[in-house]
């Protein structure tokens, strides 16, 4: 696992908190405006920066973060330009936040796996989402990540058998992204109640940190998921917030979050 992860997780644990991953788009509302907000996130509190990268076809995703892919493509937010604008100046900004880069395959094929791997390490990004990549598909991709230190970060699906959960959270690097709902990103009001069951199988078979995400938007949907997870990933919330009201709407509601995550 990258050492920055760990670090972020371990330091989250002994303050006896739940760590937050919080995601934005790059490029949203245009590159240097999208620091700003990334800069806020982490003023309010999150333990890891997760950095959208536009893609035209994001499936995975529901209405707000489509809406912000359309907005950052509109900006000019390509892969190569937000590892060249983006990541350095939050870099600058936020020298001890891990960050992640959260974008779809084609994406990375586009520049191809070992050159993005490459500029990925030398702009100090510690792990790669990428949510329609199957396990089967991922040895390529991985070893070409694996060369450069940089963390193929899997996830679990709500579908995803008991036996093949487990066999991604052994293998997994830098942590288990566990999705809590079938379908696509977004605010929901509940959240599935066997959730806590898979995170706790889950985390039985990880030696990484796990994490849930998807609907989780506030600290009330947040607080039940500390007993079962080492942290949350919250990205629509944020990224409304953001659009409505700027960075500060942004810091204010990762405070809000993060004090749902004390334990
Ligand atoms: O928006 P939500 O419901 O808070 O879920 C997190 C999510 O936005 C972020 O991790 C993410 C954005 N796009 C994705 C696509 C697939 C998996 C995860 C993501």
């Amino acid at each position: 696992m990258s050492t920055e992860l760990g670090k972020a997780f371990a330091k989250a644990k002994a303050r006896g908190e739940g760590a937050l991953v919080a995601y934005a788009m790059a490029g949203d509302p245009d590159l240097p405006k999208s620091v700003d907000v990334f800069a806020a996130m982490v003023e309010g509190g999150a333990d890891v920066l997760e950095i959208g990268v536009a893609f035209s076809d994001p499936i995975a995703d529901g209405p707000v973060i489509q809406a912000a892919s359309e907005r950052a493509l509109k900006a000019g937010a390509t892969l190569r330009r937000v590892l060249d604008e983006v990541v350095p100046e939050v870099r600058r900004r936020c020298p001890e936040t891990p960050l992640v880069i959260m974008t779809y395959v084609n994406v990375i094929m586009a520049m191809g796996e070992e050159r993005y791997a490459k500029l990925a390490r030398e702009r100090g990004i510690s792990g790669t989402i990428l949510p329609d990549l199957p396990p089967e598909e991922s040895a390529g991709i991985r070893a070409a990540f694996d060369k450069e230190g940089v963390d193929l970060v899997p996830l679990c699906a709500p579908t995803t058998p008991p036996a093949r959960a487990e066999a991604i959270a052994k293998d997994a690097r830098g942590f288990v992204y566990c999705v809590s709902v079938a379908g696509v990103t977004g605010m929901r009001a509940e959240l599935p109640p066997d959730l806590s069951q898979r995170l706790d199988l889950v985390k039985r078979a990880a030696s990484v940190p796990v994490v849930a995400g998807f609907g989780i938007s506030n600290a009330d949907t947040a607080r039940p998921l500390v007993a079962h997870a080492d942290g949350v990933v919250v990205g629509s919330a944020i990224v409304k917030a953001a659009h409505s009201d700027g960075p500060a709407a942004a810091k204010q509601l990762c405070a809000d979050i993060k004090r749902g995550l004390k334990r």
